[in-house]
Formats: C-alpha cells, sequence, structure tokens
C-alpha cells in the first residue's frame, strides 16, 4: 500500500480504531489530565513538529480549518507557525467559525497572536505546505458544495497537503472516501491508529501515515481495537525455520484445480507460488493442454489432465490441501471438479470461479475453508455490487463471515483477513503494480502452501496475504509498481518465506 505506518514508538502499535473507540480514549484521557484543551494542545503541537520535520523550509503555510475540533487543531498548529516567525494564514469557510469550546478556545489563541483568517472564495492564495484541519473523525455526511469546492482547491493546489488526524472527506471507520476528498501527502493521526485509513480508497488519500499518541498512557487504551494492522515483521510469527530433518511428506501436498480451455496461466501461476513458498508436493489437476506446458516451466510439478471430475479421486486423496478456482471457468467442466472439491473433506482453499460458481450456487462449508473473493467477486458472494463492498469493506468482510462461516480473504489495497470469533486483520504491505491478473492465482499458491505446511486455515490465510503482498513490494521496490507481474514474486516468495534469522 503507498501509506506506511511509522510512528515514534519504537514497537508501531497494531490495533486500529474507529470514531467510537477513539473517543472513548479521549474522554478517559481528558479525565486523567483534568483538562480537555490539553490534547488538543498536544495534538496541534505534534502536527507542527510533523510539518518543521517533513518541509524543514517551508514559510508561507495555509492551514484549512473546520468547524470542529480537527479545525481546533489546525488553530494550534498555525499559531506555533505565526509563533516561530513563519506566515500562517487560516482558511475557512463562511458557516464554519469554530463552534465547540475547544476550537473556539484554539482559534481566540491564534487570533491573539495576530492570526488572521481568509474565508474561502473559490481560490487560495500561494503557499509551501497546505495544512488540512477541515474535518477529522467528526466527518458525518458527504462534504457539501462548500466543502466540496474547498477540498477541490487543496487538491488543485500545487502544495503539498499534511492532513490532521484524517484527510478530510475520507471517512475514518470505513476507508470509504467521497468523491471530494483530500489528497494527503502525509496524514498525521492523533492518539491512535484508525481502522479506515488502512484499506480501500483511503489509501490513496492519506499518502504516508504517521502517528502521534500525544503520550497518552497505555492503560487508557481500554477500548478493544476493531482491527489490526499486519506489517512485513509480522512474518516470522508464522514462518518458523524448517526442522533439520523435514521431509518432502512433512511439508503437506498441496493439489491446485483448475485451468480449463484457454486458462492454463492463471493455474500455473497458482502451482508455481505455492512452490516458492515452500509445498512439499504440489499436483495439478487440468486440461490436458496445460500439462506439458506446465512440465517444461515447472518441473517439480505434477500435473494430471483431468477431464472427468471421477479422475479427481486420487489426487484429492493424497492432497493436504486443495485449492480450487482459478482458471476453472463456470462451464460443466468447471462444475463438476468444484462440486466433487467441497464435497471432500479435505481442507480447502475457494478463489475465482470456484467462487462464482459458490455464489450461484451457495451451499455450506467447513469452517477451515478459505475464500479469497476480490471486491467484485465478494458482491457476488452478498448479492451486492463492488462499489457496496469498497464503501465499507470491513462490514462486507463480516457479512461474508457470517453467511459462509469460514476464513475469508478480502483482496484489494489493504487485504482484510476474517474470521468467526478472530478480529478482524488488516495486510499492512502490498502497492498498486500488484492490481494486475494473476496476482490473485499466486496469493491462491501462497496460502494454499502455508496451510499445507501445518498453519490453521486462518493463520494460513493472515501470513499468506501478507508474505504476498511484501514480495510485491519487494518486487516493486526493484523494478517498479507499472509492468509488476505475477511471476516477479516468485522470487521474493522464497526469500520472504524464510525467517531471517536460525530462531525456532
Ligand atoms: N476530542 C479530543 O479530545 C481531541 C480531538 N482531536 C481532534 O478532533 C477531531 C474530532 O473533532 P470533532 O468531533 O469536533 O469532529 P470534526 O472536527 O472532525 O468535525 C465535526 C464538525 O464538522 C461538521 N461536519 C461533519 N461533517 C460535515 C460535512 N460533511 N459538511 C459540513 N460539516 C460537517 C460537524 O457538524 C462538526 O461541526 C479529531 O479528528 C482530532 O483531529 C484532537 O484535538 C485530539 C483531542
Ligand atoms: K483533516
Amino acid at each position: 500500500m503507498s501509506a506506511t505506518a511509522e510512528t515514534s514508538t519504537p514497537a508501531p502499535p497494531r490495533g486500529l480504531f474507529d470514531a467510537a473507540g477513539l473517543r472513548a480514549i479521549e474522554t478517559a484521557a481528558a479525565a486523567e489530565l483534568g483538562d480537555s484543551y490539553a490534547l488538543m494542545r498536544r495534538a496541534g503541537e505534534a502536527a507542527w513538529r510533523e510539518l518543521l520535520n517533513h518541509w524543514t523550509r517551508a514559510f508561507h503555510l495555509l492551514v484549512v480549518c473546520g468547524p470542529g475540533n480537527n479545525g481546533g487543531d489546525g488553530y494550534v498548529l498555525a499559531t506555533h507557525a505565526l509563533l516561530s516567525g513563519r506566515q500562517a494564514t487560516v482558511v475557512r469557510l463562511r458557516d464554519h467559525a469554530p463552534r465547540g469550546e475547544l476550537a473556539q478556545r484554539a482559534a481566540a489563541a491564534y487570533a491573539a497572536a495576530g492570526g488572521s483568517t481568509l474565508e474561502f472564495d473559490g481560490e487560495l492564495p500561494k503557499a509551501d505546505v497546505i495544512v488540512d484541519a477541515l474535518f477529522g473523525i467528526g466527518l458525518s455526511r458527504a462534504p457539501d458544495a462548500a466543502a466540496t469546492a474547498l477540498i477541490e482547491a487543496v487538491n488543485a493546489h500545487a502544495a503539498p497537503v499534511l492532513a490532521l488526524d484524517v484527510p478530510s472527506g475520507v471517512d475514518a471507520d470505513r476507508g470509504f472516501a467521497y468523491p471530494s476528498a483530500v489528497l494527503a501527502q502525509r496524514t498525521l493521526e492523533f492518539i491512535a491508529p484508525k481502522a479506515g485509513l488502512v484499506t480501500g480508497a483511503a489509501l490513496d488519500h492519506a499518502g504516508v501515515l504517521a502517528l502521534a499518541s500525544l503520550d497518552l498512557p497505555q492503560t487508557l487504551y481500554h477500548t478493544p481495537p476493531v482491527a489490526e494492522l499486519l506489517r512485513a515483521e509480522d512474518l516470522p510469527r508464522w514462518l518458523r525455520p524448517r526442522r533439520r530433518d523435514s521431509h518432502k511428506g512433512r511439508n503437506g501436498r498441496v493439489l491446485c484445480i483448475g485451468g480449463d480451455h484457454g486458462h492454463g496461466g492463471a493455474l500455473l501461476l497458482c502451482t508455481q507460488a505455492a512452490l516458492r513458498s515452500g509445498a512439499g508436493l504440489l499436483d495439478a489437476a487440468t486440461r490436458l493442454a496445460h500439462v506439458a506446458p506446465m512440465l517444461a516451466r515447472l518441473p517439480e510439478a505434477m500435473p494430471r489432465a483431468i477431464e472427468h471430475a471421477d479422475e479427481l479421486h486420487d489426487a484429492i486423496d493424497s492432497a493436504s490441501v486443495i485449492a480450487i478456482g482459478p482458471g476453472l471457468g463456470r462451464e460443466t467442466w468447471g462444475k463438476q471438479l468444484f462440486e466433487r472439491a467441497i464435497a471432500s473433506a479435505k481442507p480447502l482453499l475457494l478463489d475465482a470461479d470456484a467462487l462464482n460458481l459458490l455464489a450461484i450456487d451457495p451451499q455450506p462449508l467447513p469452517a477451515d475453508c478459505i475464500l479469497t473473493p476480490h471486491p467484485g467477486e465478494a458482491a457476488r458472494l452478498l448479492g451486492s455490487d463492488s462499489a457496496r463492498v469498497q464503501a465499507d469493506r470491513f462490514a462486507a468482510v463480516r457479512a461474508l463471515v457470517e453467511r459462509y462461516r469460514c476464513v475469508v480473504v478480502l483482496k484489494g489495497a489493504g487485504t482484510l483477513v476474517a474470521a468467526h470469533g478472530r478480529g478482524v486483520q488488516v495486510i499492512g504491505a502490498g502497492n498498486p503494480g500488484m492490481a494486475v491478473g494473476g496476482m490473485g492465482d499466486v496469493l491462491s499458491g501462497v496460502i494454499a502452501a502455508l496451510r499445507a505446511q501445518g498453519l490453521d486455515a486462518f493463520d494460513a490465510a493472515c501470513a499468506g496475504a501478507l508474505l504476498h503482498s511484501v514480495a510485491g513490494d519487494e518486487a516493486a521496490r526493484e523494478g517498479g509498481e507499472r509492468g509488476l507481474l505475477p511471476s516477479d514474486l516468485m522470487p521474493w516468495l522464497r526469500r520472504r518465506a524464510n525467517p531471517v534469522n536460525g530462531a525456532r
């Protein structure tokens, strides 16, 4: 993802909060400090330091202030800027005079420091940096026409944008961005990371994420987070070094099923990824035409031609995990194989057309079955549309778990992993170069291989989605995002699937 979490604390927090949780922490903090304004002062100060750290030579600042406490943070920052000899101007809409007591106090301090306020008239003056303090976690509806015009002027301006707490126009709970939302270079979050800034459209708006925890003691974080963020450094949790006496049988036997006529590449990518992620043995069940090309590319695989589901019997029997879907198609051939696979008692991963077939004919699945839909497939599984899925990815992944009662990996920027009774995990890695056909087939192979090596379904889904995204980031660092191919991930899967130190 384009946003990387950065914090001043040595161990970045994993917990992601929604607005309700943040407000509970704020209330407890205000009670502890005995002064609600102290938090706003800390937030504004932290934002001023953030601005100075990243735009050292900035002199002319525009601080766009809304009517709430997010605007209050902006007034505090603007006051610091004035007191340090910079030129700072607050810009606001006519009906955005500070409403609450705290924001009014911050605006009064700004005025007392000689600060001037410009009412937005359709144009923004020149500036070196724009501070976005229009809306934070209090955004409760789509920005109205006036706010939209202001946001669009900010986005059209040449200056970089530092967003305070949330890029204005982004819903901090859902990852949803209204059609007009600020595009920031950096976003400094206050108190705790927000769930809605690490998935979906929000990633494009937030830029680089940083956190100012405002020196609050951990004891105040008593509300449970709504989700957790997984980062590259979490991989060794699951990817232990291999036992010295390991043998191929111990590392699992993955059966990949798919590749109808014209779709052999999808299955090849899946099998290749499974082998590069450590599967001990790999069977592939596909059309006859794909057997020889697969062997030529991947002699370690054991592809077999399947014309009818009955021929799957032996392969299913010896499989430790079945991954079905890449290139499967929705014709009779694919349907038969799908029916056969889900009737088996083997651990399952359903992807691509297997998900589409499931959407057409929903049926009970074992709780340790893994589904890996992209937003379009998720929409079909929910009888919804992908815009609605993307408008609230957290709600969509929970609805999928509720309906299908298994482990769900909702793909896309800020991939989500969820299962019944387990907290939603957000994959804090990945990049837009990965938006290319075949990338999902690779993910299926990775997850199936980790499952075959002994991880339970939820852990395999978390570790696999993380490993896949981390490998994508490494490949993009090496050669760029545009033009990245799923097969470019293979060497990186191997490297990142092995822990860096020898600890067991
Ligand atoms: N409460 C606290 O203790 C702290 C709050 N902080 C800041 O306060 C922010 C939250 O403040 P608020 O709860 O006041 O909320 P916001 O400042 O995010 O916005 C709420 C205000 O905007 C209006 N509004 C919401 N959506 C609108 C729309 N679409 N069009 C026009 N007006 C709209 C609301 O009516 C309200 O007046 C945080 O994001 C953070 O920046 C920080 O100062 C840290 C401490
Ligand atoms: K903001």
